[in-house]
């Protein structure tokens, strides 16, 4: 069998800059377990989208590795939309919370290559929000304000933004009014926080969306209505195991699809990034067996 033709697209930016020292360690990988790859370094936001596109424009490559962490991954499953072209991942980035659903042996950069050159492929879904694509999933409220602070406090370095961002938004932001439409539900309350999850994990390895599935064709969906603050930071635990399905406050739900209304406007994220900073309406779907994946 001829050697697969891989293109590499890396974020040196992923992981606080952290991701670039790992591009020769990354390529040597590569060839020590039989793939021929060439690099792509990533140069602005946005760019990851239109490498993959050029990649799947090209049709010489057999698959694309996404090298970075959820954001990036998400820009090139935006610029592959509607291709057969498999995705693979080599996770460099803060959070790395889509690849935690491969149950890669571990979380090493030579685990996920020696994966990669097994050449297993198989199908996943993917979420869409007001026709952008996702592959993890959609934070609404509280959640999508952490990333909003934390996009603010470009001065300061480290796990110090997080801190900083978190407490910030637990102390200022407010809970919304919002109506809220699933496949056979319609719900108004208000509302802290919205996860619409494909992929069962967020924030940095918070377990919000503990049934998820990501060949199912559905979307998991965890509602967290109005709390005190002291209750948002005590079930914060309870979250990161997965097992705050039953606390007073959460509505679990599954759907196809999941509409949001909002008369304020909420925040929102997008796969961990920045998607708005006030959206009044929001539609998101599920859209099954959507993308190839060789892991
Ligand atoms: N050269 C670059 N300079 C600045 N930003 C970039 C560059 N290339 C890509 N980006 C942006 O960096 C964002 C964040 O990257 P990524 O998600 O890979 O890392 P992370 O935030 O550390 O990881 P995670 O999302 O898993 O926590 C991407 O959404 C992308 O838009």
């Amino acid at each position: 069998m001829s050697k697969l033709r891989l293109a590499v697209i890396l974020n040196p930016h992923s992981n606080r800059q952290r991701a670039a020292q790992q591009a020769p360690h990354i390529m040597a990988m590569l060839r020590h377990f039989g793939l021929e790859a060439s690099l792509f370094k990533t140069t602005h936001v946005g760019h990851a989208t239109s490498l993959a596109q050029q990649c799947v424009a090209e049709g010489r490559w057999d698959g694309i590795i996404a090298a970075g962490g959820d954001g990036t991954i998400n820009e090139i499953v935006n610029g592959m939309a509607g291709s057969q072209l498999p995705l693979s991942f080599v996770p460099l980035g803060t959070g790395n919370d889509f690849v935690k659903m491969l149950k890669l042996p571990s979380n090493s950069i030579v685990e996920a290559i020696r994966s990669i050159a097994n050449n297993q492929l198989r199908q996943i879904d993917l979420g869409m929000i007001n026709q952008h694509w996702f592959i993890n999933g959609v934070g609404i409220g509280l959640d999508a304000n952490v990333a909003i602070e934390a996009q603010k406090l470009k001065r300061i370095k480290g796990g110090l933004v997080y801190i900083i961002a978190v407490l910030k938004s637990i102390l200022r932001y407010e809970a919304r009014d919002l109506l809220i439409e699933t496949d056979d539900l319609t719900l108004q309350q208000r509302i802290n926080m919205a996860t619409v999850g494909n992929g069962g994990y967020h924030g940095g390895g918070f377990w919000v969306t503990p049934a998820a599935k990501i060949d199912d064709g559905l979307l998991d969906v965890c509602l967290t209505g109005e709390q005190s603050r002291w209750s948002m930071v005590r079930d914060s635990t309870r979250v990161r195991q997965g097992s705050h399905g039953n606390l007073p406050s959460v509505t679990m739900l599954k759907t196809r699809t999941f509409k949001l209304y909002s008369e304020r406007g909420v925040p929102v994220h997008v796969d961990g990034e920045v998607f708005s900073a006030n959206l009044n309406e929001i539609s998101i779907s599920i859209q099954p067996a959507a993308l190839t994946i060789r892991v």
